[in-house]
């Protein structure tokens, strides 16, 4: 797929991206040559066996890691152009995060993990701001436990807590990694069934890396990676119809 930087509707990029580990005898070839555009208010779920190169995908996507080769646009910015300060003001002000451990601070209450984003931005919610921070508190059933800490709340609730924090300065992408790794089922439902109503209702741009058949057939989009490359990209999906082609892509390596 060749992508121009001028592509509409995407809302993140990569072009010929490749990403090596190590030198010589003991080069890891993590992604070769991929290129693909995440498109505008989608969930996206990347898929692939371990080793595939999802992490390392969405760590260079996300300005975490850089590639050894390619380029990756956020919107119209070429990230791999910008210095480490300007890239981590992009990272706070336009992308979001969610990771399967919450990453939730255990000294701050709900409400001050929630408004951590603008706290670290030095600024506080504008009156627009925090009245979409109020209604995802009342959606996410927050609010009874704004004044609790991590520690006081369930796992899923820690990942709510994380999802309000991650939707809240409503950032062009939100990056998802495993986020139901640590919950039990009827509770990942729960916040897969909000990370789809957010990008459904809202038109929030999500990718979220995931093992989980079940999670991955809740999103718009799947693109599933072996050895470093795109080896599919499909349309929403049933459960059944990810884990046979999971299985084909097991039973071909
Ligand atoms: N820091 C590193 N140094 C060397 N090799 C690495 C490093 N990080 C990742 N790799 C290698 O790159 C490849 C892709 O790793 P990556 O973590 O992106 O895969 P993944 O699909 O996310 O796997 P998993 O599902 O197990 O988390 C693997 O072969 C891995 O061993």
């Amino acid at each position: 797929m060749q992508i121009q930087p001028s592509d509409l509707g995407l809302i993140a990029r990569v072009a010929e991206l490749g990403k090596r580990y190590g030198t010589g005898a003991s080069t890891v070839t993590a992604l070769d040559d991929v290129s693909l555009g995440l498109r505008r208010g989608e969930f996206t779920a990347i898929m692939g066996p371990s080793g595939s190169g999802k992490s390392t995908l969405m760590h260079i996507m996300a300005g975490l890691d850089s590639p050894t080769a390619g380029q990756v646009w956020l919107g119209d910015t070429d990230i791999t152009e910008l210095s480490d300060s300007a890239l981590t003001v992009l990272r706070r002000r336009r992308i979001g995060f969610i990771f399967q451990s919450f990453n939730l601070v255990p000294t701050l209450d709900v409400r001050g993990n929630v408004m951590l984003p603008f706290d670290l931005d030095g600024r506080r919610p504008t009156r627009d701001e925090q009245a979409w921070i109020d209604e995802l508190l009342d959606t996410l059933g927050l609010r009874p436990r704004i004044g609790h800490r991590p520690h006081e709340l369930s796992g899923g609730q820690q990942q709510r807590v994380a999802i309000a924090r991650a939707l809240a300065t409503r950032p062009d992408l939100v990056f998802a990694d495993e986020p139901t790794g640590n919950l039990d089922s009827r509770t990942g439902r729960e916040v897969l069934g909000l990370l789809a109503a957010a990008s459904a209702r809202y038109g929030q741009s999500i990718a979220m890396v995931t093992h989980d058949p079940v999670a991955a057939s809740h999103a718009d989009r799947i693109l599933y990676l072996a050895d470093g490359r795109i080896v599919r990209d499909s349309g929403r999906s049933s459960a059944e119809e990810i884990s046979s082609f999971m299985l084909s892509m097991e039973v071909a390596a």
